[in-house]
Parts: C-alpha cells; sequence; structure tokens
C-alpha cells in the first residue's frame, strides 16, 4: 500500500470551509467585507508612497547568451523574481489559455459552483485558500487544477471537457520543462550540478521527479480599488512559480522587505518567482517572493500561475554544497506535502517556524518586519 501522503490530503486535517464570493461584478459600491484592513505585517499597496516607481523588477531574454544564467542568478538572489521573455512557450498557447480562462470565469455562478471546492480539497472552484488569514475578503475567485481536471470540466463543459483538458495538459507540459531549463540555470549560476541534486531524475529532466498545480485567478473590475485587495501578501509553496499575466497590472512584489513594486505587464513575457521550497534548497540563497495582487476600476484582470513542486514523497533539504561554515544549514529536510500541511495553518510564518537558526543577513525574513513601514 502506498503510505506516501498526497498533495491532494494537504487539507484533509485542515478543513477550511471558504464561502465563495457573491457575484462581484454586481457590487456599485465596495461592501463592507471587502474594505481592506491594511494587514499590520507588509506596506500597503497602490495609494501608499512606499510603492516604488523607479525600481523595476528585472527583464531577461533567456536567448541573450551567454549573459542570461548570470542574470537570472542575480535576480534570485536580489529580487526573488524576475520576468522572462523569449521563454520558448507558444504565444498561441498562453492566448488559447487566457481565453479558457476567461470563459470559465464567465460561465454563471451556480454554474461555477458545480465545480466548487471542497473544504478539505485542493482542487476546483473558489476563494483563495489564504483567505482565512486575513480579516476581510479577497476582491478575486480562484480555480485550482491539481492532476486530471477531467471530473470538474465534464461538470463544467458536458461537450467540450476533452478540448480543455487536452489545453491544460499541454500548458502543463510546456511549463514543466520551461521550470526544469531555469531551475538548471539558475543552480547553474551556484555551482550546482545534476550530481547534487540526485532526485531530479538519472538525466536531470524532473519528469519523474516534480508534480504542479495550476491556479487560474480572476480579479473582477472593482468600484474601489483603493480599499480593496485581489490577494493578500504571501510566498508560494512550490520550487518555482511560472505566472502568465498577459498585459494586466495588478501583481506586486515585495522589494527588500519595505516597498511593492509592480510587475509592469510586457508582452508575452512570464513572471517567474522563487517559491518557499527553492528557497529552502538553495539554503536561503535565493529570496522566496513575497507578492500580493491588487485590484483595478477599469479592466477585469486574469491570471494563470502554474506552481512547479517536488513530487509526492521527494525530500527537499538544503544542497550540501550551499551550507558551508559562514552559511548554515538553514532548513530541515520536508516534502512539498508536508510543507503545505503547515503552511495551511501557518501561513506566512511557516519558512520561519522551520528555520534552524538565525538566517545570515541577505536572508529576506518575511516576518521580520522591524524595517516595514505600516501604510
Ligand atoms: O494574480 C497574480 O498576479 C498573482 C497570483 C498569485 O500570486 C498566486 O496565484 O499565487
Ligand atoms: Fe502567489
Amino acid at each position: 500500500m502506498n503510505t506516501i501522503p498526497k498533495l491532494t490530503d494537504v487539507y484533509k486535517t485542515h478543513p477550511l470551509d471558504i464561502p465563495t464570493n457573491k457575484n462581484l461584478d454586481s457590487f456599485e459600491q465596495l461592501p463592507d467585507t471587502y474594505d481592506w484592513i491594511q494587514p499590520d505585517s507588509f506596506p500597503s499597496s497602490l495609494t501608499d508612497p512606499n510603492v516604488s516607481l523607479s525600481d523595476s523588477v528585472p527583464l531577461i531574454d533567456l536567448s541573450d547568451l551567454p549573459n542570461a544564467p548570470h542574470l537570472i542568478g542575480n535576480a534570485l538572489k536580489t529580487w526573488g523574481v524576475f520576468q522572462v521573455i523569449n521563454h520558448g512557450v507558444p504565444i498561441s498557447l498562453l492566448n488559447s489559455m487566457e481565453s479558457f480562462t476567461n470563459a470559465l470565469f464567465d460561465l454563471p455562478s451556480p454554474h461555477k459552483l458545480k465545480a466548487a471546492r471542497t473544504p478539505d480539497g485542493v482542487a476546483g472552484y473558489g476563494l483563495p485558500r489564504i483567505s482565512t488569514f486575513f480579516p476581510k475578503r479577497m476582491w478575486s475567485e480562484g480555480f485550482t487544477i491539481v492532476g486530471s481536471p477531467l471530473e470538474h470540466f465534464q461538470k463544467l463543459w458536458p461537450d467540450e471537457y476533452s478540448k480543455y483538458c487536452d489545453l491544460t495538459e499541454e500548458y502543463s507540459r510546456e511549463m514543466g520543462s520551461l521550470c526544469g531549463r531555469l531551475i538548471w540555470l539558475a543552480l547553474g549560476e551556484l555551482g550546482i550540478t545534476q550530481e547534487d541534486v540526485n532526485w531530479a531524475g538519472s538525466n536531470g529532466d524532473f519528469k519523474t521527479s516534480t508534480n504542479a498545480v495550476i491556479q487560474l485567478n480572476s480579479y473582477p473590475i472593482c468600484p474601489d480599488p483603493d480599499r480593496a485587495m485581489g490577494l493578500g501578501a504571501h510566498t508560494d509553496s512550490s520550487l518555482l512559480t511560472i505566472l502568465y499575466q498577459n498585459n494586466s497590472r495588478g501583481l506586486q512584489v515585495l522589494r527588500e522587505g519595505n516597498r511593492w513594486v509592480m510587475v509592469e505587464p510586457v508582452n508575452g513575457a512570464l513572471v517567474v518567482q522563487v517559491g518557499d521550497l527553492l528557497h529552502i534548497l538553495t539554503n536561503g540563497l535565493y529570496l522566496s517572493s513575497v507578492h500580493q495582487a491588487v485590484v483595478n476600476q477599469t479592466q477585469k484582470r486574469i491570471s494563470i500561475a502554474y506552481f512547479f513542486g517536488p513530487s509526492e514523497g521527494v525530500e527537499i533539504s538544503p544542497i550540501n554544497k550551499l551550507v558551508t561554515p559562514t552559511r548554515p544549514l538553514l532548513y530541515p529536510t520536508i516534502t512539498w506535502t508536508e510543507y503545505l500541511r503547515k503552511k495551511a495553518k501557518l501561513f506566512n510564518n511557516t519558512l520561519s517556524s522551520i528555520r534552524l537558526c538565525a538566517p545570515p543577513s541577505g536572508v529576506l525574513d518575511i516576518n521580520d518586519h522591524s524595517e516595514v513601514k505600516v501604510g
């Protein structure tokens, strides 16, 4: 019998019953329940003077050789995020995924609820799981795909489900191979080779040792965007996340723990973010990106996040070569499932809760708010 806990079982021990939003498009005024009280742990957002106008997230051309790997390494050490162009994922595929995502969220509410996520499940339609950690509701809805979406898609599109299954499968394949490529470029910059990562598979392609989750997000037009929040500040639990936001602004990343920077949309670009597990794998050298999504009054926004992580049962620990006398072992060995279980309870305190010793300076500690100015 297989006793390895499954990713889809993460919430079995910690069910969260999050009621879905009313149809957000119908509100002419922001209801009080969505009037966002700035969480005291991070600086506030759009209208905050701390939103930086001068800093911008690195934009890297993957075909720019031999410079790209070095630029990636630098971006991940200092920002934990970059945008990439010439990434090799066909623009037509990105366009199709965007149309599909719009089609999904444009379905009438009762129809979407046929594929609602259960309180102890991971996949399906619903509010962001992180909603429970914030005092007010978020101006967004989401749909999570783990493994095959067949059952849910059959409920949503009884006649057309197979074309959407094929589309998400192709998207997953393309994103998976891009993630593998990016991870090796990023690790190569730290002097890490395939021999140092024994779980990557015999030819290092991660094919049998990784898992993925696709998160579709929708942010309807908001009557009072300065008081609302699309998705509260968080880090992703993945190794790497690739986000497609097309031409719509909304994603902000926390820079040096004290100011938000808007990730300005670039045509055809993908946003690459370090997740908590890559931060652990690199013994804290690559920063887990703290980010949030804000909303706007003029244009509905969608985003598509692809979370790339290790398969169930793969144990992640800091790579030996990255543990030195000046950089002691920061994190214990942990699987993605174990990590997600902790995160379901501890949210943004998870990394610091498992940390084995104080981080050397330069490691972003999302719980160290001493420098953070609260709006
Ligand atoms: O919509 C965005 O820009 C961010 C989405 C995100 O951070 C997530 O799905 O984890
Ligand atoms: Fe995220």
